[in-house]
């Protein structure tokens, strides 16, 4: 297959590490993410893998993850481009919130419904919510009303794709080995669309901290088949 892309979603953040929504909040990676990505960065280095270009969102979590596989590449010259199109999936005012939280809040069969929903957002965060990213500096160049105060699985598959097309796949296509880091929903959002994955199962596919996807491409940049670097079957014979 003519094509390949490497996508690592981020190490550990503080919020994993508590199990708190994170979505657009800015929460950094914790020791242990620190160290994941570190290993990933080794992981990659031992299979022999170099980049030409890597794109990744405008959280830390995701920024400094590639910060840390660069170093280990020793490639810290490498073009980088940081869009809010790879931000995570924004859960609105379930931000910050854990399980029992969420659960004591909205209820369970509430928070069931939101779980296997495709096209249902969480309660959307008001404007004048200090966690609101609106008057954050990173996104001072959007329009308004481009910042999400909630989203549901479509909205991120929604406001994902066009970065991929505009951006990421000619450069694929142009031979240019491409490296990105990000988060789960976004990559469900690029691998439901690239693998034609159903509303109902996307939520399903398991995107662990730190452990590099590789996704090998036909020349139509469809998945010809794609498996987790360091596994038992991470495709190499
Ligand atoms: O409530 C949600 C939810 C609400 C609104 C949109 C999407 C989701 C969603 O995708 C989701 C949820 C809960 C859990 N599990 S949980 O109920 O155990 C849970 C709740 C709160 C924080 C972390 C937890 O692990 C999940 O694994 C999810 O993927």
């Amino acid at each position: 297959n003519p094509y390949k892309v490497v996508l690592v979603r981020h190490g550990q953040s503080v919020y994993n590490k508590e199990n708190l929504f994170s979505g657009w909040h800015d929460s950094d990676l914790s020791t242990k993410g620190v160290i994941e990505a570190i290993a990933a960065g080794q992981l990659l280095k031992q299979k022999g893998y170099e980049f030409d270009i890597a794109f990744t969102s405008l959280l830390k979590r995701a920024i400094k993850t590639l910060h840390l596989i660069q170093e280990e590449l020793d490639c810290h010259w490498l073009p980088v481009v940081k869009s809010w199109r790879l931000n995570e999936r924004h859960y609105g005012s379930l931000q910050g919130l854990n399980k029992s939280e969420t659960i004591s809040k909205f209820g369970p069969e509430c928070v069931h419904h939101w779980r296997r929903s495709y096209d249902v957002r969480p309660p959307a965060l008001d404007k004048n919510d200090p966690r609101w990213s609106g008057r954050s500096r990173q996104y001072r160049h959007l329009d308004q009303g481009i910042i999400p105060a909630s989203e549901s699985l479509k909205d991120t598959v929604q406001r994902t794709l066009p970065i991929w097309h505009d951006l990421i796949a000619p450069e694929i296509k142009s031979g240019k080995r491409v490296l990105v880091t990000g988060h789960a929903n976004t990559f469900r959002a690029l691998i439901k669309h690239l693998d034609n994955v159903a509303d109902t199962d996307i939520a399903d596919l398991n995107l662990p901290n730190s452990v590099p996807l590789v996704l090998e491409l036909d020349e139509n940049l469809r998945p010809e088949k794609y498996y987790f670097l360091g596994t038992l079957d991470d495709g190499e014979s």
